[in-house]
């Protein structure tokens, strides 16, 4: 896939990111670019302090980089510090997020969990609970629906996740090592979705991975390491199975 062919969902432009100053100063990223487009899916690698973490943040909108430019669709939101528009809100309209762990609401239910990101953008419960309904149904754990957190697997949890995140269709979803607590077949078949999602919806997708046996599952791979990124070959072409 040739992100020229399909409409941008993300544009990060030489973003540069400084902990601290003087002594302590911290380079975590720097100029780092990508683009992704709708549809494409991406996993980013790279060792334990590389600047994985501070990439996926500041195009989430969550931690803005030092300088550089975030473009979501053809929204420049962050230019710097310097934000175009209310973070929060069109963080929550625009952007969905998976973690390590799911961080579902232990008491709420499955439905209930991904129901709670719809009303919170002011979705009626009604509304909410038929779309929580069919996303639960197109991740394959509609007969969970009823259950607590603590009732579901590691994977299953991960779905009801993922489920959350498409809540109110974002055109990004940002997955930060969301495979870890799985196992490999489990962990697989969570890249999957990601790459299902990301090709049926639409969306902009980057997963930060570790996992190396996923990769053939993603239509592009950029690695990170002392904070400078860089697009490796589409790994389709390039892992031979
Ligand atoms: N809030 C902070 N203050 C100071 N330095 C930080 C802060 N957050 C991260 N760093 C530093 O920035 C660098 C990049 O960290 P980051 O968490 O982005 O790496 P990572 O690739 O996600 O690592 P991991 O795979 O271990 O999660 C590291 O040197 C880290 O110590």
């Amino acid at each position: 896939m040739t992100t020229e062919s399909k409409p941008i969902a993300i544009e990060a432009a030489k973003l540069t990111k400084i902990y601290g100053s003087g002594n302590t100063e911290v380079v975590a990223m720097r100029d780092a670019s990508m683009q992704v487009a709708q549809g494409e899916v991406v996993a980013l690698l790279g060792p334990s302090g590389s600047g994985k973490s501070t990439f996926l943040t500041a195009v989430g909108l969550i931690n803005p980089p030092t300088s550089g430019q975030i473009t979501i669709g053809d929204k420049l939101v962050l230019d710097g510090a310097t934000a175009h528009a209310n973070l929060r809100s069109f963080r929550r309209r625009h952007i969905g997020f998976i973690f390590q762990k799911s961080n579902l609401i232990p008491f709420l239910t499955a439905v209930e969990n991904v129901q709670i990101a719809m009303q919170l953008n002011g979705q009626s419960k009604r509304a909410s609970y038929r779309r929580a309904m069919e996303l639960l149904d197109y991740l394959g754990v509609a007969d969970r629906a009823a259950n607590y957190p603590s009732m579901l697997s590691g994977g299953q949890q991960q779905r009801i996740a993922v489920a959350r995140s498409l809540a109110n269709s974002p055109s990004v979803i940002l997955a930060d090592e969301p495979t870890a607590a799985l196992d490999g077949q489990r962990g697989r078949q969570v890249m999957e979705l990601f790459a299902k999602v990301a090709h049926e919806q639409g969306a902009g997708v980057i997963v930060v991975t570790h996992d190396h046996r996923s990769l053939d599952v993603f239509d592009t791979t950029y690695e990170m390491e002392d904070g400078i990124l860089n697009r490796t070959k589409t790994t389709t072409m390039e892992v031979s199975k």
